[in-house]
This record gives structure tokens, sequence and C-alpha cells, in this order.
């Protein structure tokens, strides 16, 4: 059984006139020891997606279709049950550690906050458990006693970490969990992500803007445009050979390991992202595609088979397109 299944998930902040669809019917399907990223501008739904997951989203949000993490309905949980499910199901990692954390309490209390809320350890045992996963993320046992704005940026994104762990969930969370960070501390992140997600046998769903960190560090990728899922499959496939010309475009806008000092360089995507309160008819990357036809003003594509367990949401999916980005 998939560990997490997302049916016909639809967002919607505010209603009537002034209603945003932040996302519109996501089908995603992550399998238990799985590392699923997320990529898209910003604007594209994927915050709103990751809070949705928890019911994270302030009241003006309503929701709509199915979140099932190990088979239980998020959408349908009654209260007590979403806080245990809170920390031991899933928890999140966010991006911007400063904001996340306390200012006025040592970080060792943080961390041992859901320890002791949501396994009702004792002080003691919550302090020793603070102990192992401090050094699990790679700090000294020490900087329990320390405040957020004593720690460096990365320390602090160990922090998260840490925090995210403390209940042993069987899937993380993390979005943007390297955006703050200057590249050679995002490369040691990420890599204690998928260290500790690998050893502890937990699922990852990563969220990003880019979508050469998510191949980096996931399994599969799903892309996501104006609150749709556009193109899903294996990382790498999707990466190398995108198929919807949004995929490709997000590819091409950040550079590859083997790019860095050739004649290759990064290409961005012209135009803006869709205003989700007033999407483009048809497909909603038709304005900025350049390899739209008249069609695509009119319907909006499904996501159709792209390939071995690869799927894309293009009329030009299955006919042969040339790479024109
Ligand atoms: N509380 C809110 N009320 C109304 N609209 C919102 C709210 N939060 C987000 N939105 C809108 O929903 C859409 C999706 O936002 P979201 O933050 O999920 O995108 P994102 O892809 O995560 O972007 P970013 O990376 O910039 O956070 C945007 O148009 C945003 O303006």
């Amino acid at each position: 059984m998939s560990l997490l299944e997302l049916k016909n998930l639809q967002v919607t902040y505010g209603s009537g006139a002034r209603a945003v669809p932040a996302v519109r019917g996501v089908d995603l399907t992550l399998a238990a020891g799985q590392k699923l990223g997320i990529a898209g501008e910003s604007g594209c739904g994927k915050s709103t997606l990751a809070l949705a997951l928890l019911r994270l989203l302030p009241a003006s949000a309503q929701l709509s279709g199915e979140i099932l993490l190990d088979g239980e309905d998020i959408l349908s949980m009654r209260w007590g049950r979403l806080r245990a499910v809170r920390w031991a199901g899933a928890s999140i990692v966010f991006q911007g550690a400063m904001h996340s954390l306390n200012a006025v309490h040592r970080i060792g209390d943080q961390i041992a906050e859901p320890i002791l809320l949501h396994q009702k350890a004792t002080p003691a045992v919550a302090r020793k458990k603070v102990g192992e996963l401090l050094q699990q993320v790679g700090l000294p046992v020490a900087r329990a006693d320390a405040y957020p704005h004593e720690l460096s940026g990365g320390q602090r994104q160990r922090v998260m970490i840490a925090m995210a762990l403390a209940c042993a969930p069987r899937l993380i969370v993390a979005d943007e969990p390297t955006t703050a960070l200057d590249v050679m501390i995002q490369a040691q992140i990420l890599r204690l992500i998928e260290q500790l997600v690998a050893e502890q046998d937990i699922s990852l769903l990563m969220i990003s803007h880019d979508l050469a960190v998510l191949a980096d560090t996931c399994d599969r990728l799903a892309v996501m445009y104006a609150g749709r899922i556009v193109e899903e499959g294996p990382a790498r496939t999707v990466y190398d050979s995108a198929q919807h010309p949004y995929g490709r475009a997000l590819s091409d806008a950040f550079p590859r390991i083997g790019d860095i000092g050739s004649r290759r360089a990064p290409r961005g995507l012209p135009g803006d992202p869709p205003d989700p309160a007033a999407l483009p008819t048809g497909c909603t990357f038709h304005p900025r595609c350049p390899v739209a036809l008249d069609i695509c003003t009119d319907a909006d594509p499904e996501l159709v088979s792209a390939g071995d367990t690869h799927q894309a949401a293009c009329v030009h999916v299955g006919a042969a397109v040339e790479k024109q980005l």
C-alpha cells in the first residue's frame, strides 16, 4: 500500500469572485521509503499542497478530495487523531528556520516539546532523546542550551530536521529546506536529509523551485504549474528528458553539474506564472509555451503516459516535439 495518496486534492483560498484556486485536482502517490520531489515556480501552489497535507492551512482555505496517510484520510480525521498524526505520522521542515523556531526558547527545549507532548516522555527521557537527535543531525549535544540566534543558518536548519525526526515519523515533508542557505551549506543539508531518511526508512516529500536539487535527491519528480501536476515520473527521466514544455523550461533554468564551465548556459523562462484567480483558458501554460497550438487555448490536457511510469499533460505528448525551448 502507498504511504501517502492524494486523490483529486483541491485547495481554494476565499470564495466567490475573490476565490483563489491554489491547488486544482492533484493526484499523487508516494510509496513507503520513496522520495518524491515537487517542483514549480513561486505561486504554483507547492507550499499550499505541503501545508494541506497536515491541515496546517489558514481558515480561509477550503479543501476537498482525499489525503490518505497509511490509508487514513487526513481531511476527514477528528482533531484528536490529527494531533497524533502530526509529528508521529508526518512532520514538516519549513524554509527559513529562523522564523519557525521560537527566539526566546533554548533549542533543546524546542526539540523536546513534541517528545514530551506526543510521546508522553518524562523530562529525563526527552533530554536524552534531544541529545541523540542533535548528534544525528551533526550538532554537539551542548548546543541544546543555545538560543536560535546563537546558531548559524545551517545549524538552525539542522535543528529543524532534529525536530522533524523527534517522534520518528513515517513521512517528512521538506518545503524548500535549503533555499535560505548558501550553496555549500545547502549541499550538506541535502546530504544530511538523504542520509537520515535512508537510515530511518522515512519517506520524503521535498518541495523546491530548483529541479536540479530535486533530481539529485529524489526518486520521483512531479512538476506543478498553476495548481496542477503537469508532469510526473522517475526523477532522472523528468530532469533529463521532460516531456511537458514547462518541465523542459524548468530543467533548462538551472545549471547541471556537467554543464558548469561549458557553454550551455541556464535559460530563463520568459513571462510570469498566471494569477490563480484569473487563469487562462485551456492549457494554463499556453501563453508562455513556445510550441502551443490553437487547440491549447481550448482544452486543458489530462496527464497521459509519456513512457514507463512517466506522465505529462500536454497535447504534444506522444507526438514528436522538437526541443525548441
Ligand atoms: N492565505 C492565502 N490567502 C489567499 N491566497 C493565498 C494564501 N496563501 C497563498 N495564496 C495564493 O495561492 C497561490 C499558491 O501559493 P503557494 O504559496 O502555495 O505557492 P508556492 O508555489 O509555494 O510559492 P512560493 O514558493 O512563493 O511559496 C498563490 O497565488 C498565492 O498568492
